[in-house]
């Protein structure tokens, strides 16, 4: 099962890939021909009920499969008003291939005489809540009226992210969905076909741009805190790691970033930026004393990364595995502090984001074969009830249960401090988002940033190039469809 905003991510994968949403169109349409076929025999009248969306743009591919039926389309509005360019496309083609076609300006002008089959193609998976007109007069009608309905994707009013139906809702004979099926359509009384058409397996495989849309939904009334704060847990030895992450973080969309580190880095810390928020505690390096205080901040903060800087000194590992047994929320564990989670029982939910080296120290097999990575970093994950991120040529991320691999990223990476870059990007996403659809994304991104950082400065890039990029691949220049 896939929901609607899903499906718009391996979507937009497949197109990254080379299979434009037209062509995806073309198979859709065909598809509902067949079920047009099945339920009824050639020569019987055929109303195509049409939205402005892409879900009617499936529906015109179908009619041009239907010439040995007696069909009718109708567009319920203007055609100017037609949401995308493929479905306008496929709607001028009727027009223009002299197609019994009609446009339905309002509600009081849809009348059904009595066709055998009507295709419900007015909404699909962009729309949720109660039908609106002129949808809701047509969708009254069609149940009214004793024809066939074949529904395209989802009965025109069902929402396909959460599988409810509106009141207002199409009632399907028939439905014709499209790769996957989707939340809700179970608990139908329609017949429900899956059509094949063709996606490349790879679009749900690897991390592309369509990806990213999980980002789209920020709300524009939100305010300060609202889309994450993040606490990194990191520094001692080390300054620079944490000051990687934290800045990271808040390039990736972070409201809040505080840096909780050992008192004689503070200075230094701050020192590397007027962004960072420093939370100092007594002492050289992380010590188990230091738990409790961590704790109590922690809870006020959506993420947690631990890990960056900190070195491994038996007192600051041992206070790490407080930090995690203590902590019920999400916590992004890189570094040092890895060599610690097989040890821990923990209710956190865990992102864990080891190299080859660290994941071999885990407990994890290392292979060079990234399809072989693939089942055993699923395997581990699983064992292990939490999400692992293996960093490689190919990444590999899982939660034991949903797997992708990353193919973002290039040799000039291979630079210290581009893993604690990572980590905050995890750790921002993972703020407002699923942990392994976090991680997928976060490697995604740093790995984007980084060849976009390569353009300029080639083997010279250095970690921080990374920061300045982030915005531009999250956000405003990846790229796709309109
Ligand atoms: N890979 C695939 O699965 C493919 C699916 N395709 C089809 O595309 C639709 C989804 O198309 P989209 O353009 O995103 O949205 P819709 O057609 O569902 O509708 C958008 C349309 O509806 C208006 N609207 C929103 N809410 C309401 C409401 N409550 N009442 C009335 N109207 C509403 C909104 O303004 C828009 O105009 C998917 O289901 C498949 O059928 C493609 O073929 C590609 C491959
Ligand atoms: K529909």
């Amino acid at each position: 099962m896939i929901t609607g905003s899903e499906m718009a991510v391996v979507d937009e994968n497949a197109a990254a890939i080379g299979i434009p949403r037209k062509q995806l169109m073309e198979s859709s349409g065909h598809a509902v021909a067949r079920a047009v076929r099945d339920v009824a025999d050639a020569g019987a009248s055929v109303r195509v009920v049409a939205g402005r969306g892409n879900n009617g743009g499936d529906a015109f591919v179908a009619v041009r499969f239907l010439d040995d039926f007696d069909v009718t389309t109708s567009l319920l509005g203007r055609p100017e008003t037609i949401t995308t360019d493929i479905a306008r496309e496929n709607w001028d083609a009727l027009a223009a291939g002299e197609y019994d076609t009609e446009t339905v300006r309002d509600s009081s002008a849809f009348e059904l005489d009595g066709p055998d089959v009507v295709v419900d193609a007015m909404l699909g998976t962009g729309i949720a809540g109660d039908l609106r007109e002129p949808e809701r007069t047509a969708a009254a009608a069609i149940d009214a009226s004793d024809a066939t309905v074949v529904s395209v994707d989802v009965p025109s009013g069902m929402d396909a992210e959460r599988g409810v139906l509106a009141e207002t809702a199409v009632e399907a004979d028939r439905v014709v969905t499209f790769h996957d099926t989707k939340p809700g359509l179970a608990d139908l009384d329609a017949e429900v076909t899956v059509a094949d058409i063709g996606i490349p397996a790879a679009a749900e495989r690897f991390v592309e741009r369509g990806d990213l849309m999980r980002l789209d939904d920020r709300d524009p009334g939100s305010h300060k805190g609202q889309n994450g704060e993040v606490l990194v847990i990191g520094g001692g030895p080390y300054a620079g790691a944490p000051a990687l992450s934290a800045k990271a973080a808040l390039r990736a969309g972070a409201d809040l970033v505080r840096v909780a580190c050992p008192m004689v880095v503070g200075r230094e810390l701050q020192g590397f930026g007027e962004d960072l928020i420093v939370r100092p505690y007594q002492g050289k390096q992380l010590e188990p004393k230091q738990v409790g205080y961590l704790l109590q901040m922690a809870r006020h903060h959506d993420t947690v990364v631990i890990g960056p800087g900190l070195g491994d000194e038996e007192d600051t590992l041992e206070a790490v595995e407080g930090v995690l047994s203590g902590y019920s929320g999400t916590a992004v564990v890189d570094a040092d502090a890895l060599s610690r989670v097989p040890n821990v029982d923990t209710e956190a939910d865990l992102i864990c984001t080891p190299h080859q080296g660290e994941f071999a120290e885990m407990g994890g097999r290392v292979t060079d074969d990234w399809e072989q990575r693939t089942d055993i970093v699923e395997r581990f994950a699983a064992d292990l009830g939490q999400t692992v991120l293996v960093k490689g040529e190919y990444d590999v991320v899982s939660d034991g249960e949903t797997t992708r691999v990353n193919r973002t990223g290039n040799a000039g990476m291979t630079v210290g401090g581009t893993g604690d870059v990572l980590a905050g990007i995890t750790g921002a996403l993972a703020a407002t988002e699923r942990p392994v659809h976090a991680a997928a994304m976060a490697v995604y991104a740093n790995g984007k940033a980084g060849d976009r950082a390569y353009e300029r400065r080639n083997n010279g890039l250095v970690a921080t190039d990374l920061h300045e990029e982030i915005p531009a691949v999250l956000w405003t220049d990846r790229g796709g469809e309109a």
